[in-house]
């Protein structure tokens, strides 16, 4: 069986040029990296602005085991299918961070047959937009740090600086630092850390941003610490957000690359739905409304994470209403839901489906809270058994959802026809009443128990006098009409990533809570999740290298 990577390098791409002319884009706007990448220059495709006039598809998944259940691979597969059944398709999906890459998870380009290529390009540094976002948080960081060595005229508290740094690599050694040491000239020494790329806030900024303009004012409004007074300081305080949006100004253009039939892939934005909203950005999104008849998007990790930010967060924000949406399901993940060790996953064990199905309703019956209609992708693996796909389809069905067999990893496209004929009647049967989960004007605490209850089933939500007091500050310097950003395990409808299935009498522990003026929502930290992942302990990085020919070896 050949890997993923042979699989893509063995694919004939076409020239990215080809991709941009068929998919209307005037050659002035189509920026080339190469033969087989592009940024798009919106503003020259007169695209800036654009209405949207496809039908939007959101793909997303039940509680998945650590290597993920397909999202991704399912978000290509049917892109391919509905191109292949006459729908002028486009796909939008996120970049991959290095950290999986050289972690544990791998890339996030699909697998198998329904992948985007070229695979090891853009797995690496793309076109350097998490490198750009890097170095404009990082200047932000350098700048906060310098003026208070020169004075502090912003009377920033050291203590309360809470803008920290960050790199796209899992490094646990640099969660918790003490920076500025080694004496005057280095600065006032202070507690610090870093976070992953993906969880800073110029990543969330560069993913809701409507433009550059809007990126620029979103940057301004980032609030890096506090006075000794408790009042906000902002990034426009320190001058910052005109040299970062510099740095920005080529990243914030969408990513056109291509599946490997040859159909148009906007890449742009940050996975983690864990610790970030994990949605494909705005721009491109809007983008591919613009030039299809359907766009095929993915939200990260499972529907209690991934779906509900990206409905409570970027449709709200940019006034999108998805049509309808996907629910990866897989025999394997049911079975660990059902209680099955990791190790055990390939053996047949019908009644172990049956039992962790109950994390498939669940997931049907949140999505639904939504208003928008579900249809159940069956992610075929090739350990699969007959009596276990019929069970899983059988729930879905007693769940009033059309459940599709796809085989899109072996076959492609065409393994993806009969869900992409589903998807596109009822997305086109305009049954969708897309709604937020919650109106803007509930309290930020009510907001979060909200998303607790109704989605995660949570008893209630625990959180420190202190976390609760920081929430009331916010509220009374006008934050308070923000959405939530919910940052927990992936594994779990709770804070507990061993508590599979779908638990309910347990409380939320809102451990830390952090305000994203720019991005415009609040991110509630629950449980033990990290924003700086560590590295496992046997790193994918040490079975990547060059071979004799100077190719990647080892990469996913
Ligand atoms: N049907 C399948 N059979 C075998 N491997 C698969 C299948 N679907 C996905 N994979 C593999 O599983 C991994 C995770 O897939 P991905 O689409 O990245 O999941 P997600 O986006 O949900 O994290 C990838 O290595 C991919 O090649
Ligand atoms: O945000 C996480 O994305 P995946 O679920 O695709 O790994
Ligand atoms: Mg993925």
């Amino acid at each position: 069986m050949l890997t993923d990577i042979q699989i893509s390098r063995a694919a004939s791409l076409q020239r990215i040029s080809v991709i941009a002319e068929r998919l209307g884009l005037e050659e002035a706007a189509v920026e080339p990296y190469g033969h087989y990448k592009a940024k798009i220059d919106l503003k020259a495709a007169g695209l800036d602005g654009a209405e949207p006039r496809g039908r939007l598809i959101l793909v997303t998944a039940i509680n998945p085991t650590p290597a993920g259940e397909g999202k991704t691979t399912t978000s290509v597969g049917l892109a391919d299918a509905l191109n292949r059944i006459g729908h002028k398709t486009v796909l939008a999906l996120r970049e991959p961070s290095l950290g999986p890459c050289f972690g544990t998870k791998g890339g996030a380009t699909g697998g198998g047959y329904a992948q985007v290529g070229p695979m090891e390009d853009i797995n690496l540094h793309f076109t350097g937009d998490f490198h750009a976002i890097t170095s404009a948080h990082n200047l932000l960081a350098a700048m906060i740090d310098n003026h208070i060595h020169w004075g502090n005229a912003l009377d920033i508290d050291v203590r309360r600086v809470v803008w920290r740094r960050v790199l796209d690599i899992n490094d646990r050694a640099l969660r918790q630092i003490v920076q500025s040491t080694g004496g005057v000239g280095n600065g006032f020494p202070r507690e610090s850390g870093f976070d992953i790329t993906v969880a800073s806030e110029v990543m969330a900024i560069l993913c809701l941003a409507r433009d550059l303009d809007d990126l620029e004012e979103r940057l301004g409004r980032i609030v890096i610490g506090y006075t000794r007074q408790r009042q906000p300081v902002t990034a426009s305080d320190l001058k910052a957000a005109g040299a970062m949006a510099v740095l920005l100004a080529q990243a914030i253009k969408p990513n056109l690359v291509q599946t490997l039939e040859g159909n148009p892939a906007l890449l742009h934005g940050g996975p983690f739905a864990n610790i970030a909203h994990g949605c494909n950005s705005v721009i491109a999104t809007r983008a591919a409304l613009a030039l299809g008849d359907f766009v095929v998007t993915e939200a990260g990790f499972g529907a209690d994470l991934g779906a509900e930010k990206f409905f409570d967060i970027k449709c709200r924000q940019a006034g999108l209403a998805p049509a309808a949406a996907v629910i990866v399901a897989t025999v394997r993940a049911l079975k660990m839901n059902g209680g099955i060790a990791k190790a055990e996953l390939g053996h047949e064990d019908v009644e172990a489906v049956r039992c962790g199905s109950v994390n498939l309703i669940r997931h049907i019956e949140n999505v639904r809270q939504f208003g928008v209609p579900v249809v159940v992708a069956i992610n075929h693996f090739h350990s699969d058994s007959e009596a276990e796909i019929a069970v899983l389809r059988e729930v879905a069905e007693a769940q009033g959802c059309e459940a599709h067999l796809c085989r899109h990893w072996a076959e492609g496209g065409a393994g993806a026809e009969s869900l992409a004929h589903a998807v596109a009647r009822i997305a086109a049967g305009g049954e969708a009443q897309f709604k937020p989960l919650y109106d803007d004007a509930l309290p930020l605490i009510d907001k979060i128990e909200t998303v607790a209850k109704r989605i995660y089933r949570a008893e209630g939500v625990s959180a420190t006098p202190a976390v609760l007091a920081q929430l009331q500050r916010w509220e009374e310097a006008g934050y308070g009409h923000l959405p939530v950003c919910m940052a927990k395990t992936q594994y779990s409808f709770s804070a507990d990533p061993t508590l599979l299935g779908a638990p309910t009498g347990h409380v939320l522990p809102v451990r830390e809570v952090r305000l994203s003026a720019g991005a415009g929502f609040v991110v509630a930290i629950c449980g033990e999740i990290m924003t700086m992942p560590g590295l496992p302990r046997i790193p994918a990085a040490e079975t990547i290298r060059l071979d004799a020919q100077g190719e990647i070896e080892g990469l996913f």
